[in-house]
């Protein structure tokens, strides 16, 4: 069985929605996990900040706007009288909930229950649309077999097992719609995986079921070489081995999810990449096969803050990366970058929740320099560190100011760090030189 994931904007209208039909309606059995529609979960996260700081005011215009969004689409959606109310009904039990989250104190669970409301519309929705049309489908509730454990990580035994009992009870259908994004915690309480965690979702559940191949459905041909929100005359990848796409996917590449890959790769499923608006153009391949050496493809991760620590303690001696690196333990901070000379250590984190209190403790046994506002760029290929390309980035990027470099830790990846103001030219730059041909 394969796993399809259909993303926010390819749920995000009327047309789209048409699309996916076509594409997922070929008589094979499949599972399709569905994005809340585009621009929902953004505007939940909005209205569970204006609660937080008080201002439910706001949040109840922003309740009232969504739900009319919504009755027009259902009202352009589905024809079919009974499945129109049946539909109306169950979104607006989910705005009337909106309302009532107003009148409560804001806490994480309260958050959680807010942003998840987004996939539980849309796939009930599309699975009204589906029977509208005569389709056979099922919905699979994803909060009766996705979990977390401790660590957020899924816990995948669960998983498998309640997914089993749930697929065995929905009884017949060629087509089990699922909401991505949304699970339980290891307490039982609703979670998720994070923003544009669908994707993850659809390679748990392809782990879990062992399927023949993971589709996510997007926006665009695929993965292209260069983020095109950003850079002119990108063009689309056909091939990356899970190496590569865990690279870029982790260091920014929108498209997938950091994690994406993770739970496929053992088992070697492949992952597709493919245009929901544009079904028959070959997308991106993921698979464990490696093609071409060089530089395949570059991402850039923003808001990064790279931290120097600098102390004449370091010299000869040892055990202080130890101390350095306890600290950043401590608070439950990773570390992306680092480079190390005799005296310094710089190093990047993204997440700087913990930033006050790790510089305190590093002030104990270091000077410190802050630099916040960072980008790492990252170049990813197939043993891109021996490519001859490799050795022009320095000729390329000459004005540009290179913070930090991270060479050799894989043989996939190259990671520079810049400030965020250069990141545009730096992007266009290397697109240019590397990938169309323009000479030095
Ligand atoms: N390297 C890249 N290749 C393709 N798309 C990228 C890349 N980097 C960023 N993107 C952006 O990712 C978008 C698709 O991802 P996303 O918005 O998460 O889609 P969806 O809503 O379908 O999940 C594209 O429209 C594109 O602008
Ligand atoms: N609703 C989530 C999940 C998601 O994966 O969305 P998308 O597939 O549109 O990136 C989000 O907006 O983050």
């Amino acid at each position: 069985m394969k796993v399809l994931k259909f993303g926010g904007t390819s749920v995000g209208s009327v047309e789209n929605m048409l699309n996916v039909k076509s594409i997922i309606n070929d008589g094979a059995k499949k599972v399709v996990v569905l994005s809340a529609m585009s621009g929902t979960t953004n505007q939940l996260v909005a209205i569970a900040s204006d609660i937080e700081n008080n201002t439910a005011n706001e949040a109840v215009d922003k309740i009232n706007k969504l739900h009319e969004t919504y009755f027009e689409v259902i009202d352009t959606l589905l024809q079919n009288e009974s499945l129109n109310a049946e539909t109306k009904a169950y979104v607006s039990e989910v705005f009337n909930f909106l309302v009532e989250c107003t009148y409560k104190k804001s806490s994480e669970l309260l958050n959680n229950q807010i942003v998840a409301q987004g996939e539980l519309m849309s796939t009930f929705m599309f699975n009204s649309f589906l029977k509208q049309e005569g389709v056979s489908s099922v919905l699979l509730p994803a909060l009766d077999f996705m979990k977390i454990d401790s660590f957020k990580e899924p816990d995948i035994n669960y998983i498998k097992e309640h997914l089993e009992v749930v697929l065995n009870n929905a009884g017949p259908a060629d087509i089990y719609i699922t909401q991505g994004f949304i699970c339980l915690d290891d307490s039982g309480a609703i979670s998720n995986l994070q923003r544009g965690g669908s994707d993850y979702t659809a390679t748990i559940i392809g782990a879990a079921i062992k399927a023949e191949e993971v589709q996510i459905w997007t926006d665009i041909d695929g993965m292209h070489n260069n983020d095109p929100r950003y850079v002119e005359n990108t063009h689309p990848i056909s091939d990356l081995s899970f190496d590569e796409a865990a690279e870029l996917a982790y260091f920014g590449a929108k498209i997938l999810h950091p994690q994406t890959v993770t739970p496929v790769r053992a088992d070697s499923i492949p992952v597709r990449l493919k245009n929901t608006m544009n079904p028959e153009a070959h997308g991106t391949l993921i698979s464990s096969k490696t093609s071409e050496t060089g530089i395949k493809a570059i991402a850039a991760k923003d808001n990064i803050t790279a931290i120097k620590i600098k102390s004449a303690r370091m010299l000869q001696a040892h055990g202080f990366l130890k101390k350095v690196f306890e600290i950043f333990e401590t608070y439950q901070t990773s570390i992306d970058m680092i480079t190390t000379s005799e005296v310094a250590v710089s190093l990047t984190i993204d997440d700087d929740k913990n930033l006050d209190k790790i510089l305190v403790e590093l002030d104990k046994i270091a000077s410190i320099e802050v630099d916040k506002n960072q980008s790492i760029v990252c170049l990813v290929g197939h043993t891109v560190v021996n490519h001859q390309d490799t050795f022009k980035l320095f000729q390329i990027l000459q004005d540009v100011k290179i913070r930090m470099i991270s060479y050799g830790g894989s043989n996939n990846n190259i990671s520079l760090l810049i400030d965020s103001s250069d990141k545009i030219n730096t992007l266009q730059k290397l697109n240019n030189y590397l990938f169309e041909l323009v000479t030095l």
